[in-house]
């Protein structure tokens, strides 16, 4: 038997739609495979009675198909379905690099990723990679069709988890066809800006690019307290913030000494709001690991 423990991830970062994304300390996905003739899924932990067992609805059983590993596929699940947290992306990864390790295929943890993403397009339609990257690779990663581009970095992180339930399906649908070259031009800087951030570990750099006009106002607004949240985490010391993935989690960029500051005031202001959420105080992680 082998075990996985595969990172959350949090994509695009405002302003690197479907491009940025970055592995989280916590929390985490643990997948366990044995071989078998046919796959079977059991799942438990975070959310677990809404994740299906079923191999041709699970992440894993298409990623399985995708290696033509068949196993007994145990997910203890940390990661809490549809949180914004890439909780579908996280199973993927870990499966992804158990199953390559079991059946001897020999892939790179690049070639894992297309892989990986195949159990995306099984649940959010598309097989986009911005959350599967960094949970196989870890750190900051930038995907685009010419391939990923990865670096290290450190960096203190708030993801604050409202009792909230937002799909990624429903999230992509609000994602404007079109936008305006002033905008366009707008988020091309703060992209670039949150990039050379990332590079130096600088949380004013990587607050001040984060901030996107184009997609997060929309997918903002099915947050309920987004905006009082975020205001009151960048009182408290935050960066920047934005809606982690298609939400509803907020992600906060902070300086380490503001980190306690930040969560619990982003907690508070949810509870005023009777909407119910947990902080995860953590850092920019590493990717998969591989346990025997
Ligand atoms: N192994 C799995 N883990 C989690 N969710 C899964 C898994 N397999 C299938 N699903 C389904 O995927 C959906 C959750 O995926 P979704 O992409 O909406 O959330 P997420 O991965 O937390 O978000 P995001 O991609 O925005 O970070 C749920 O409908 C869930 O039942
Ligand atoms: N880039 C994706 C990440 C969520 O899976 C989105 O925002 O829809």
């Amino acid at each position: 038997m082998l075990t996985v423990r595969a990172p959350a991830s949090s994509a695009n970062l405002g302003s690197g739609f479907d491009v940025f994304g970055i592995a989280l300390g916590q929390p985490a996905d643990v997948v366990r495979v044995e071989r078998a003739p046919e796959t079977t899924i059991s799942v438990t932990g975070a959310g677990s009675r809404y994740i299906p067992e079923d191999p041709d609805k699970n992440t894993v059983g298409a990623v399985a198909d995708a290696l033509d590993a068949p196993a007994h596929i145990r997910i203890d699940k940390g990661v809490r379905p549809s949180s914004g947290l890439g909780s579908s992306a996280a199973s993927a990864a870990a499966a992804a690099v158990a199953l390559n390790e079991l059946y001897d295929r020999g892939l790179s943890r690049e070639e894992l990723v297309p892989i990986a993403a195949e159990g995306e397009a099984l649940v959010s339609g598309e097989a986009h990679s911005d959350n599967v990257a960094p949970s196989i690779l870890g750190g900051f990663t930038i995907v685009t069709a010419d391939g990923i581009t990865r670096i290290d970095a450190s960096l203190s992180l708030v993801a604050c988890l409202p009792e909230i339930n937002v799909s990624t399906r429903d999230a992509r649908k609000v994602v404007p066809e079109s936008a305006s070259m002033d905008d366009i031009v707008e988020t091309v800087g703060h992209a670039a800006t949150l990039a050379v951030g990332m590079a130096r570990d600088d949380p004013y750099l990587v607050g001040r690019g984060m901030d996107d006009g184009i997609v997060t106002p929309e997918r903002a607004a099915l947050i309920d307290g987004y905006d009082d949240v975020r205001d009151a985490a960048l009182e408290a010391g935050a960066t920047g913030v934005t809606v982690s993935g298609a939400g509803p989690t907020l992600l906060a960029v902070c300086r380490p000494e503001d980190q306690r500051a930040v969560a619990a005031t982003m907690l508070e202001t949810f509870d005023e709001r009777g909407i119910d959420s947990r902080a995860y105080q953590t850092e920019v992680g590493q990717g998969a690991q591989l346990f025997r």
